[in-house]
């Protein structure tokens, strides 16, 4: 802490040019610098207005932020320009603000749309169909439509050729199950048409659940045919074409697995707008009032940001305790209520590593149906560059250089970690990161 009077003598002895007394009240009490007087001035600014040129270089060279602005709005910059001290200007101009030359560590963001796993999409949603039961209706008995099975959230697949690809079922195929009353149908879309179609001539896909016991379907279906166990890692086995329709229709299963009592008061619901909305039953029920948004499937945002060192040269990678071994990836964490992206990176990183962050650069976007998350992933810059791992969350996190994550995406004999698979965002961040465009 300091007095007043420190304070005091601090600015009069900048204003006279005393870089004497400036450099030993400072040694006193290094918060001094970019402290006020009474008109709102640093002690920097009333040495540009006076020009003393030695005074500023000792304050610049304690590291005293050059942006601050005086009651009229000028820097130390303009009030040196203002009053003709240029040589001052000048030293000032030359001193980088560091935010903007952290930005510059920021890689380009990508030319075009990366083709990311689970966001290609060939179906058209049209959901101003959703509510046409007429026409859904008509589609769902129709022999042209698709339907994609589930069991407990695992799609039907059958592999051969290396690839993993959905078993896409007719009407009779589910029609026990369309029997049942309580069956969800979801109608994801119709494909999409090179040329403009008559309605009646397009495919529809629906998608639908079932917790039933399978083993008797199995049997009536081509024996290729199987359940893709477990979310993770199963559902990168699906080919891309495939795991853009598996991450709409997953999400949305899942949210009416986990929603079937309404959210407001706990009464039963109804599936409306072809498997979009639940509306309660209970009338006089609050969520029957406007817009509610626990009548619609959920997207839980998460950010998830490639961390790099201010050296521009190293970044910021940790390990979960559930991650095979070898593995680093990304941070990563969910979005609070109330909370922009830019402060949940900031908030997260923290949190996770003990490192704060300045600026951050959005790339791009991946949905993540597990159960139904939409990645956001970002670069950002750090200020500070101790980890310490937030042990809960992560077992380890820490920098790695360039060359580092270029021998893991290579996967050379010297790298020292293993990349997140090619499937998940975390991959896109680095990859884009090292400016590596082979086609890995
Ligand atoms: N595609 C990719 O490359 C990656 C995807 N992810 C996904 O991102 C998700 C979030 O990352 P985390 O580090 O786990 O988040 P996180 O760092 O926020 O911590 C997770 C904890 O937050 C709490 N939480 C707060 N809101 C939640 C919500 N809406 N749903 C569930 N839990 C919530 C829970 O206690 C949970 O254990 C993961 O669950 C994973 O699915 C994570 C890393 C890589
Ligand atoms: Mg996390
Ligand atoms: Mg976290
Ligand atoms: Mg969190
Ligand atoms: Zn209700």
């Amino acid at each position: 802490m300091f007095s007043d009077e420190l304070l005091a003598r601090f600015l009069d002895a900048s204003s006279r040019g005393d870089v004497e007394t400036v450099s030993v009240l400072m040694s006193r009490s290094t918060e001094l610098l970019n402290q006020r007087g009474e008109q709102g001035w640093t002690a920097l600014m009333l040495a540009a207005r006076n020009g003393h040129f030695d005074v500023a270089k000792v304050l610049l060279s304690h590291g005293c932020d050059t942006s601050g602005t005086n009651r009229s709005g000028q820097t130390a910059a303009d009030v040196a320009q203002f009053w003709g001290n240029l040589h001052i200007a000048r030293l000032l101009a030359s001193v980088p603000d560091p935010v903007p030359d952290l930005r510059r560590l920021l890689p380009d963001r990508a030319g075009e749309e990366p083709d990311t796993f689970f966001n290609r999409e060939f179906l058209d949603r049209m959901s101003v169909k959703r509510s046409d039961s007429e026409w859904l209706d008509s589609k769902r008995a129709s022999p042209d439509s698709v339907f994609l099975l589930f069991h407990k959230l695992n799609p039907l697949v059958s592999s051969g050729a290396g690839e993993t690809r959905l078993c896409k079922l007719g009407a009779p195929g589910v029609q026990e199950l369309l029997k049942n009353g309580d069956t969800v149908v979801v109608f994801l879309g119709v494909e999409r048409q090179e040329k403009q179609e008559k309605e009646d001539n397009l495919v529809a896909w629906f998608a639908l659940d079932t917790e039933d016991d399978p083993t008797e379907f199995l049997k009536t279906e081509d024996p290729g045919c199987f359940f893709l166990p477990g979310a993770m890692p199963g559902l990168l086995r699906l080919s891309d074409d495939d795991a853009g329709v598996v991450a709409q229709a997953r999400s949305v299963l899942a949210w009416h697995s986990r929603y079937r009592f309404c959210p407001t008061c706990g009464s039963a619901t109804k599936v409306e707008e072809a498997g979009y909305k639940r509306t309660c039953l209970r009338a006089g029920c609050r969520s029957l009032q406007g817009v509610h948004n626990t009548c619609y499937p959920r997207v839980d945002p998460v950010v998830i940001m490639l961390v790099l060192h201010p050296d521009g040269n190293q970044c910021l990678l940790g390990r979960k305790k559930t991650f095979p071994p070898g593995l680093f990836s990304c941070l990563a964490g969910f979005v609070e209520p109330g909370e922009a992206l830019e402060s949940a990176v900031r908030r997260e990183v923290l949190e996770e590593s003990g490192v704060q962050v300045g600026p951050v650069q959005y790339l791009s976007s991946q949905a993540w149906p597990m159960p139904s998350c939409l990645m956001i992933g970002c670069h950002c810059v750090a200020l500070t560059t101790d980890v310490t791992a937030d042990e809960n969350e992560i077992e380890e996190a820490r920098w790695f250089t360039r060359q580092q994550v270029i021998d893991a995406l290579v996967k050379d004999k010297r790298a020292v970690f293993n990349m997140p698979p090619r499937q998940a965002i975390a991959h896109l961040l680095l990859k884009h990161w090292t400016g590596f465009n082979a086609n890995l």
